[in-house]
Order: structure tokens, then sequence, then C-alpha cells
């Protein structure tokens, strides 16, 4: 029956359990919408344009799930009829996309987030060691935002995702998020173990990384993909 087959593949492709923390750890955000769009990105026939929309409609959606422990405080506001209560955000909030691939993740974010500060962290995996490399950070010496999420949809090795927990945790931030699309085990294994106080929200995670630190099964290289800078040689 053709149900059986589809009912199979899904089981495949289940994520882990959920395991939220709002002490830290690892939440995989698993969502039939979450799985239909990461399923495009994977596609190797999906083109720049695609890519870039999906990775938008992943980022809204998993920033949903990442700023439930965001906290509020009570307002009142003025309707057409009335006056009622409300809630107004009481943290200030640091979105630090990780150039360049974080990029694509931005503005969705802005949308939901418009009042969030900005703070890019430039970092690129050198190619022989995957190891990463510091190009830019503009963050202040002091006055941490109160919570800072980290935008990056490739979390492999992980090294990237700990250099910049680093900064923040030098900035003097408190709480840290890690929003990635698809992560390796090994990458989650080793941010949630050298950072265990840092919340990181994934859709996958994948089981391998292939010799060139590349996640197997992934999607290739997410930032070529968004920027449409494949190597066609
Ligand atoms: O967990 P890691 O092993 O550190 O790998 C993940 C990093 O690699 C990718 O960036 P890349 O170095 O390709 O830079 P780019 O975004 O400029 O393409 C990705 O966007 C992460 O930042
Ligand atoms: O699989 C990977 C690993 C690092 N960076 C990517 O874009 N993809
Ligand atoms: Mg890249």
């Amino acid at each position: 029956m053709p149900g059986t087959t589809v009912e199979k593949k899904k089981d495949r492709l289940a994520s882990p359990s959920s395991i939220s923390n709002q002490l830290g750890g690892v939440t995989v955000i698993n969502h039939p919408l979450i799985q239909v769009h990461l399923t495009k990105l994977r596609d190797k026939t999906t083109q720049p344009s695609l890519f870039r929309a999906s990775v938008k409609r992943l980022a809204t959606l998993m920033v949903y799930e990442a700023t439930k422990d965001l906290k509020v405080l009570d307002t009142v506001v003025e309707t057409p009829l009335t006056e009622t209560s409300g809630v107004a955000l009481s943290q200030r909030v640091g979105l630090v996309p990780i150039l360049r691939a974080g990029l694509g993740m931005i503005d969705p974010v802005l949308d939901l987030l418009p009042m969030a500060e900005v703070w890019h962290l430039g970092l690129y995996r050198d190619e022989e060691t995957a190891q990463p490399i510091r190009y830019y950070d503009k963050l202040p010496p002091q006055n941490p935002v109160d919570v800072a999420i980290i935008l990056d949809p490739m979390l492999a090795t992980g090294g990237s995702a700990m250099a910049a927990l680093m900064t923040l945790r030098e900035w003097g931030v408190k709480q840290a998020k890690v929003v990635s699309l698809i992560a390796s085990q090994e990458g989650v294994d080793a941010v949630a173990s050298q950072f265990p106080e840092a919340q990181i929200y994934v859709a996958q995670v994948d089981p391998t990384l292939n010799d060139r630190k590349f996640i197997v099964p992934g999607l290739g290289d997410a930032g070529d993909r968004i920027f449409n800078t494949v190597d066609h040689s």
C-alpha cells in the first residue's frame, strides 16, 4: 500500500525525542512543517531562491519555540473600546548571526523580535583543520544583552558555536541560546558538554560527519547554497 511506504519513511526520518531544558541542553524541535521545509533544504536540486525561503521559514518556526521562555511584564493598553491588560517583553534580546550562513536566518527572526539588537560574529572554518577562524567581532566590552540567540543553520563539529558562546560569555551574557537547523550528534554533544548552560535548539540531529567534517546526510555547504556560491569547477 502506498500509505505503508510513507509511514516507513517517516519512521526512518524521525528525530530523537525533544529534551526541553530551560537550564541548558538540546531541544530537537519536531514538527511536520519543520520536517517538510528541512527536506527541501536537504534536496540537492533545490535552487538558491527556494533554499533561502526554506531557511527563513524554518528560522521562524524554530525561533517561535526557542523564545518560549522569554520574560514579559504586565502592561496596560487602550483598545478603541476600553482599557485592557497586556504584556511587553522585559528582557534585552540580542540576535547573533554567525557570518555568512547565519545571515540567512536573521530577517524572519527580526520580524518576530523587532526590538532585538543584532550583533554579528564573523567565523569561517579553516578548510584543512575545520577549526573556526574569527574575522569579525564588534561586540561592545560591557552592557551585555539579557538573552543572546546565536543563529547558524549548521552545527557540525560545534567549533563555531562554541567560539561564539565563548565570545558571549566574555561579554557577560547570562543566557545564551543556539538555534541551528541541522546538527551532528558529535557537535551537539561537544557543545552541551563544554557549555552545559547553553540552550541548543535544532530541527534534526544527523548521525555523522564525513572526513571533511561535513554533516552526513546534512545539506552540503549552507553558506554556499544560500548565497549561490557553490563551486562549479
Ligand atoms: O560546527 P562547525 O564545524 O564549526 O561548522 C559549522 C559552521 O560551518 C559553516 O560555516 P562556514 O565555515 O562554511 O562559513 P560560511 O557560513 O561563511 O560559509 C556553518 O554555517 C557554521 O558556521
Ligand atoms: O555540513 C556542513 C558543515 C559545515 N558547514 C556547512 O555548511 N555544512
Ligand atoms: Mg559555508
